[in-house]
């Protein structure tokens, strides 16, 4: 595995275009240039080919989908396969309404993702498997988490990054585990929107998906449980976590 992505992230700069939800679009920039990345976000399919033209590569996050949007993340997609670009699905609550499960399986079923990253409620949503899920979060169920996320890597045909207190990372052949972490990411609103977008960076710098995946859990988790060194709640967490993106290296990943 290249163990110079960090570095080649801060001095390349990959455009890491997301079509983001409008709850943490700006934490996510922001986390995106913390590492080195070059975040752009947009929703005018009028702009969608030059912008994803431009990019490295590409995040939709289905946060807070409208039918407007649904033309966006449509052209987005579709640009995205044309130009061979990498492409990540954060499909955010995919369980949780008709609504949701409808976008997801039309863009799923229609295009092709390099990487979809979600919780375990999210992920059995799209792998069809039944699970008892709570809005944004993971909520419960049952069964090997390994098994469900292979299920959906070969749903799919492609890498599942199953994010959770263990991250699981699968291509349905090669499956990496990161158990890195702190409590405190599960409650920081954001922070999965915040891997799926890192994740494309490293993929626009030119990991493969599931090196990608893993490198991205290892980087957020990282930079989440050395945030909790002297910090108490939530705000100053999240200052020091923006911190801990900033100075994170290669070696600290190991
Ligand atoms: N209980 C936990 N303990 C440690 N790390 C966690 C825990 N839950 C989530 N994480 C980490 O938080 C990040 C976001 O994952 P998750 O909370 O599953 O996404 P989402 O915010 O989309 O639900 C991941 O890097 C994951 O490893
Ligand atoms: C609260 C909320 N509602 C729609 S999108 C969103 C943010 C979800 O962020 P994350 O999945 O990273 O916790
Ligand atoms: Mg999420």
């Amino acid at each position: 595995m290249d163990n110079h992505l960090i570095t080649a992230v801060r001095q390349n700069h990959p455009i890491t275009f997301t079509v983001a939800n409008t709850v943490t679009s700006g934490k996510v920039a922001d986390a995106l240039s913390a590492i080195g990345a070059s975040p752009i976000m947009s929703t005018a399919p009028e702009e969608a080919a030059d912008l994803v033209a431009a990019a490295h590569a590409v995040t939709l996050n289905i946060g807070t989908p409208t039918a407007e949007l649904c033309k966006e993340l449509t052209a987005v997609a579709a640009a995205a396969n044309r130009l061979h670009k990498p492409l990540v699905l954060d499909p955010v609550a995919c369980g949780a309404t008709a609504f949701r499960q409808q976008i997801n399986h039309d863009l799923l079923t229609s295009h092709q993702f390099t990487v979809i990253r979600g919780n375990a409620g999210e992920i059995a949503s799209l792998a069809g498997v039944d699970w008892d899920g709570h809005g944004i979060d993971a909520g419960s169920g049952d069964g090997d988490l390994v098994t469900l996320a292979e299920r959906c890597a070969s749903r799919y045909q492609t890498t599942v990054v199953l994010s959770g207190p263990v991250d699981v990372i699968t291509n349905g052949q090669a499956t990496r585990h990161n158990d890195r972490g702190t409590e405190r990411l599960a409650t920081n609103v954001g922070s999965g929107d915040i891997l799926s977008s890192i994740i494309a960076a490293l993929l626009g710098q030119g990991a493969d998906p599931v090196t990608a995946g893993w490198l991205g859990c290892r980087l957020v988790t990282t930079a989440g449980k050395n945030a909790t060194k002297g910090t108490n709640g939530l705000g100053s967490w999240q200052e020091h976590f923006l911190d801990e993106l900033t100075m994170i290296t290669d070696e600290d990943l190991a």
